[in-house]
Order: structure tokens, then sequence, then C-alpha cells
């Protein structure tokens, strides 16, 4: 059967190569990024907002191509001790504070227990409505360690590994990541929706 094509709407080119790694045998994921306004609020509000503007936007810049669902995805990085925050503001947090502040902000508090978060919305057309799949890796955060080269990946050491994400090779990370929990339910929701 014929790889089906999707849409993967986003910026963030490090979240586009784990994507192509979690899902590359099965779906053939393009990128195409477009200026979505930023929204507020719960996280699966956010997304499901987020895909359908996508995806209005891609009928209309795409028109003529042949694909088969826009997916978008937001992460965060969400401190228990906090409540959930930095949570899907973790870009901004990131970007004002570095590691070293987004370690700082927990100085004041014994718990350093974090989870990082992927909302995942998958909609086939402006028709219809999008589902929303949740992926959750629960880990802790610590001092940078590892390359620099992906967000917030030298903070956080997941549970059950003596490393964190940024030292973990990139196979190893792909098996156990937010993304990879929250993809791998997206692409058994495609699988049974194509036996139907
Ligand atoms: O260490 C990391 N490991 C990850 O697995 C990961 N996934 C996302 N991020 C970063 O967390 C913020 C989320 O923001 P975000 O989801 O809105 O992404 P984005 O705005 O860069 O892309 P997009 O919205 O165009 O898809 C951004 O700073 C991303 O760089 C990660 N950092
Ligand atoms: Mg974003």
């Amino acid at each position: 059967m014929q790889k089906r094509t999707v849409v993967f709407v986003t910026g963030n080119a490090n979240k586009l190569r784990e994507v192509q790694q979690i899902c590359g045998e099965t779906l053939n994921v393009i990128s195409h990024s477009v200026d979505l306004p930023e929204l507020q609020g719960e996280v699966e509000d956010i997304s499901k907002e987020k895909c359908k503007l996508a995806v209005k936007e891609i009928e209309r810049e795409l028109s003529g191509t042949s694909i088969d669902g826009v997916i978008v995805e937001d992460t965060s990085l969400c401190y228990n001790a906090l409540g959930g925050l930095p949570g899907p503001y973790i870009k901004w947090f990131l970007d004002k504070t570095g590691h070293d502040g987004l370690n700082k902000i927990l100085a004041g508090y014994e718990d350093k227990s974090a989870y990082a978060l992927c909302t995942l919305s998958f909609v086939k057309s402006s028709k219809d409505e999008p589902n929303v799949f949740l992926g959750k890796t629960h880990g802790k955060i610590v001092p940078a360690r590892g390359p620099n080269s992906f967000g917030w990946d030298p903070i956080f050491l997941p549970d059950g590994f003596d490393k964190t994400y940024a030292e973990l090779d990139k196979d190893t990370k792909n098996s156990i990541s937010h993304r990879y929990r929250a993809f791998e339910q997206l692409l058994s929701f495609l699988q049974i929706e194509q036996t139907k």
C-alpha cells in the first residue's frame, strides 16, 4: 500500500527530524511552515485551534497537492512543583532564561520532577474535527549536560535513565520520548482507520 502523505506544520527543524525518524516507515511526512497566531489556554484547545487554522492555510497554499492530512504539535515542559508551569510557555522561558534559569526557577523547591508533554493534532481536511493525542514522559530537571542542539534536551533527565535527553542517542530518545508516545498513538489510529 502506498504511504500516506501528511503535512507537518512546523517551523522547527529538530521536531521535523524526530517525527520523520519516528513515523518515516509508515508515513511520508513533509513539512510546511505557516505563521500561525500563538493562542493561549489549555494544551488540547491550543492544539485543536492551531490545527484548524493550519489545515485551512495548507488547503489554500498547497491546493492541487495530494495530501492525506495535516499535523501540528506543541511541546510543553511541566514542573510538578509549579503546578505544570512553564508548560506551553516553555519556548519563551527557555528563550529568556536559558538552561541555567530553568534550573534556578526550582531552587526554592525540593521537588525537581517534571514531565515533557507532546500535544499532537491530526486532521484530514478542514471539514473534519481534529483528533488530539497526548504523549508524556516523566523525569526531572538537572543542570545542563550533553550537546546543546535541541531546546531543553540538556536539562531533562528521563526517569529510569542516567543520561539527559541530549546525552541519549537519537534512537533511544525517539523510543521513550513524549513525541514518540504521541505519534505512536497517531500511527495506531491511522492503522485502525485504514482497516475500517
Ligand atoms: O529539548 C527539547 N526537546 C524536545 O523534544 C522538544 N520539543 C520542542 N522543544 C522546544 O520546546 C519549545 C516548544 O515550543 P513549540 O512546541 O511551540 O515549538 P516551535 O514553536 O519551535 O515549533 P512549531 O510550533 O512551529 O512546531 C521550543 O523551544 C522547542 O524548541 C523541545 N526541546
Ligand atoms: Mg510553536
